[in-house]
């Protein structure tokens, strides 16, 4: 799920997973920046024609296909990770000499899962804080959903919670582990020691 991803690159570094994976761009020629116009209703069926921008200012942009292709340089095959819906590739922006990476994840299709895209498509929408990767743009045009994210290059915090706690520390998860003796519990054993008719300390 969208908010789990902590950083992190399975496999070797990024630049190394794009050097290895990548494809040709696969852009129809339509020279698309990724620059939409228009606000549109969300969830509207849209086709090339008819790409619209869903949020205000510096807000995600609803994208035909073809302009994710461009925008992400016909994102790589080098996959980042699989969840229960997806697939996620990573990808280098297009545009601005930009060295910035993303995270294009894929939904496959089928009713179920376009309503899990759908759940996700909304709250990421509606969404905006520094602990959540930032939705860049959409695109609800085939049967698959695209979502295109800001990476996070440190791995997921699956991993850091279950495989990694060193790790999670260095990353800033310090409760990963507490102490030995819940604070509680101490003072429970402590309280059983007063004498009877004594005022606890
Ligand atoms: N923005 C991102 N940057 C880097 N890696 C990512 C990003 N988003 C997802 N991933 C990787 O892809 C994996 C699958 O993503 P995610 O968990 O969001 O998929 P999902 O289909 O919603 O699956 P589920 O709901 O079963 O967790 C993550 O565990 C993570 O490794």
């Amino acid at each position: 799920s969208f908010s789990s991803t902590v950083h992190g690159s399975p496999g070797g570094t990024p630049e190394m997973l794009l050097h290895r994976h990548k494809f040709p761009l696969l852009c129809c020629g339509c020279g698309g920046d990724g620059v939409a116009t228009g606000v549109g209703p969300r969830g509207a069926a849209i086709n090339d024609t008819n790409v619209q921008q869903t949020a205000g200012k510096g807000g995600a942009r609803q994208l035909s296909w073809a302009q994710v292709e461009a925008m992400t340089s016909g994102f790589t095959s080098a996959v980042v990770g699989e969840g229960g819906f997806s697939t996620v590739y990573l990808a280098r922006l297009a545009g601005s000499g930009s060295s910035q990476l993303a995270a294009v994840k894929v939904h496959r299709s089928s009713e179920r899962l376009r309503r899990a895209f759908r759940q996700e498509l909304d709250a990421l929408l509606r969404v905006r804080h520094p602990h959540i990767v930032r939705l860049l743009a959409f695109c609800d045009q085939r049967d698959e959903g695209v979502l295109v994210l800001e990476f996070a290059p440190n791995g997921s915090l699956h991993d850091h919670l279950r495989g990694r706690p060193h790790a999670a520390r260095r990353a800033g998860l310090a409760w990963v582990r507490g102490p030995a003796l819940p604070p509680l519990r101490r003072a429970h054993k402590e309280e059983r020691r007063v004498q009877p008719g004594r005022a606890a300390p």
